[in-house]
């Protein structure tokens, strides 16, 4: 059967109920499949679209396919009618709903995985081990980035037991184009939530702050966030030449000048003490729903 990009694999067309009148009854076959489609799925998409992964091999679905839907408008994408229907057609599903409503996706998933079909949970706050008794299959858990979307993303994966080198490759496939790839162990990941998947927006929170304060004392707006936003860019593209931030620090600071002052302002007010408070409050969260 023939499907365009951006179709609806809606029962009536493809699901349940059968192909439509006329139609083979091969599914299309997409290598990855989204249950959920909010900013997690559509950074991913947009990251596997720029790196030359074709957009008619993603399939997608939500609860309301709002996002599906703009994202199949955007990118080319496939919008499924609900998450049977992306099992159906996907080799690899991801499942990238809110936490809460996890447990009850899980459930109905449950039923419709093939034998050996791998699900990756982007989910937070929700235990691989629990994904597992749930499921019965091979599954992954990981936490990625936003910056998946622009090829710069990172993602920390920890798999399940009836993982096999098969599935390895799918989640390189996957991720490995637009992400740096850590393999770490289910109880790191709520601290690599609090650090690295809420990273982007730390950062963000850091460079506004910065502008913030060179506004407060006589910038011009423009002229301070694009100062700042310049320098959290180039400060990226020197760790991705390979220097550490430990080395960035001691290029820029000149024995006895503004930079070392400055630093020694930040350390005074306890910069550690500010972030771990981040981090906690992060962590606190996620322990309260983990599941
Ligand atoms: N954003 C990030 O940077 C990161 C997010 N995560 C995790 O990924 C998951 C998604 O996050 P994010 O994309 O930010 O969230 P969003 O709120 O942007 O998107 C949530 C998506 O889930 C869909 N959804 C909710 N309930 C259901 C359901 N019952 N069935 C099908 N779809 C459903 C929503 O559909 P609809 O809009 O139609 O209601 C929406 O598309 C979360 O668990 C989050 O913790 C992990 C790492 C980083
Ligand atoms: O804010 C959240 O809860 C999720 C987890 C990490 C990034 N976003």
């Amino acid at each position: 059967m023939r499907l365009d990009r951006g179709d609806e694999l809606s029962a009536g067309a493809a699901g349940a109920a059968g192909p439509a009148p006329g139609a083979g009854s091969e599914a299309p076959r997409c290598a990855f499949g989204f249950v959920g489609c909010g900013r997690i799925v559509t950074a991913t998409v947009r990251g596997l679209v720029a790196s030359g992964h074709p957009a008619e091999g993603i399939v997608a679905t939500s609860r309301t396919n709002a996002g599906a839907s703009a994202l199949a408008e955007e990118q080319g994408i496939r919008v499924a009618g609900g998450a049977a229907e992306v099992v159906r057609f996907a080799d690899t599903v991801v499942l990238a709903v809110d936490p809460a409503e996890a447990p009850g996706v899980v459930a109905e998933l449950a039923g419709t995985l093939r034998e050996g079909q791998l699900l990756v949970s982007f989910v937070a706050s929700y235990r691989l081990a629990t994904l597992e008794k749930a499921l019965h299959g091979p599954v992954v858990r990981a936490v990625p980035n936003v910056a998946l979307a622009v090829r710069e993303g990172v993602a920390a994966v920890a798999a399940g037991q009836r993982v096999e080198r098969a599935h390895w490759r799918q989640v390189h496939a996957l991720l490995g184009g637009i992400g740096h790839v850590v393999v770490t162990d289910d109880a790191s990941m709520e601290l690599v939530s609090a650090v690295a998947g809420a990273g982007p927006a730390l950062f963000s929170a850091f460079g506004e702050a910065l502008a913030g304060e060179a506004v407060a004392r006589g910038l011009d707006e423009t002229t301070a966030k694009v100062l700042v936003a310049q320098s959290l860019r180039g400060t990226g593209v020197l760790l991705g030449a390979g220097m550490s931030l430990p080395e960035i620090a001691g290029m820029v600071a000149s024995p006895g000048g503004m930079t070392r002052a400055a630093l020694d302002a930040l350390a005074a007010r306890d910069i550690s003490g500010t972030l771990g408070a981040s981090v906690d409050a992060a962590l606190d969260v996620s322990h309260r729903r983990l599941v």
